[in-house]
């Protein structure tokens, strides 16, 4: 693990942004819920983003934050793949942000270890936060910024999350690597999934469009095999369901824990 995310570092720290300028990108990992945590800042105006914080991983990302010397604008609940995309046209597809059924947010936490940073997640999640955003909307940092990309299915409320240069896509859990996220939560979500699709059972911690397009087992279906499948596959409860829905529709735990 630590080995291929060294090496997607390096590939995402040679990435540049629409002003041409060198990103910096952090890919962090959460063992428990196996989230993946990124941070995405622009070096000159020390301006950051925090994607998909998690309670108990948050005091990690906000020293690595004070550490790096950058600004954090806001966090977002978000994706734990992203993908590079040579094609354009896959990213307004379908891909998440949500309010998280298997893990607390590190968001409210953070609110209170880094004051002035702003909770942000979708209209559409229902959760709150300081920021709601929606399809569309663009989330600034410095010489950057995260185009917002409505993508329901794993819950309505999801969204990806695209960098401006179109060279990064943080789709949370709609669209995982060779594979996607579950439908059972809000089934109602299910009649937007024409493309969608799936996880990272082998350990892969990055993709590209064009890899999803061609091998992902559940991008190749036709919207009626998903949905039967989808819809089959009986999956038992998220361990912290129970307690992390309600936190994080409240944007996670709001005080530091003792
Ligand atoms: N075993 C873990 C995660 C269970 C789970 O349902 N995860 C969700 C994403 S988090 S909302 C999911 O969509 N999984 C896809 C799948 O195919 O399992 C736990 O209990 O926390
Ligand atoms: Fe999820």
């Amino acid at each position: 693990m630590a080995e291929a995310v060294l090496r997607v570092a390096r590939r995402q720290l040679s990435q540049r942004g629409g002003s041409g300028a060198p990103i910096l990108l952090r890919q962090m990992f959460e063992p428990v819920s196996c989230t993946f945590t990124y941070l995405l800042g622009d070096r000159e105006s020390r301006e950051a983003v925090l994607i998909d914080p998690v309670l108990e991983t948050a005091p990690r990302d906000a020293q690595l934050i004070k550490e790096l010397g950058l600004r954090l604008l806001i966090w977002a609940g978000t994706p734990r793949s992203f993908l590079y995309p040579p094609d354009l046209s896959l990213l307004s597809l379908p891909v998440n942000t949500h309010c998280h059924a298997d893990h607390i947010t590190g968001s409210g936490l953070l609110r209170s270890l880094l004051p002035g940073c702003q909770s942000v997640i979708s209209r559409l999640s229902g959760a709150q936060a300081d920021l709601h955003i929606e399809d569309g909307d663009s989330i600034r940092f410095g010489r950057f910024a995260l185009e917002t990309r409505a993508s329901p299915g794993h819950t309505p409320g999801c969204v990806t999350f695209v960098l401006n240069d179109h060279s990064m896509a943080f789709t949370g859990d709609a669209l995982l690597i060779r594979g996607c996220g579950r439908t059972d939560f809000q089934p109602e979500a299910l009649d937007s999934l024409t493309f969608l699709p799936l996880p990272w059972p082998l350990g892969f911690t990055v993709s590209t469009v064009e890899e999803e397009r061609t091998l992902n087992p559940r991008l190749t279906l036709s919207c009626e095999e998903f949905v039967k499948i989808m819809g089959n596959l009986n999956l038992p409860k998220p361990q912290q369901i129970d307690f992390a829905v309600p936190a994080n529709m409240r944007c996670g735990v709001q005080t530091p824990t003792a």
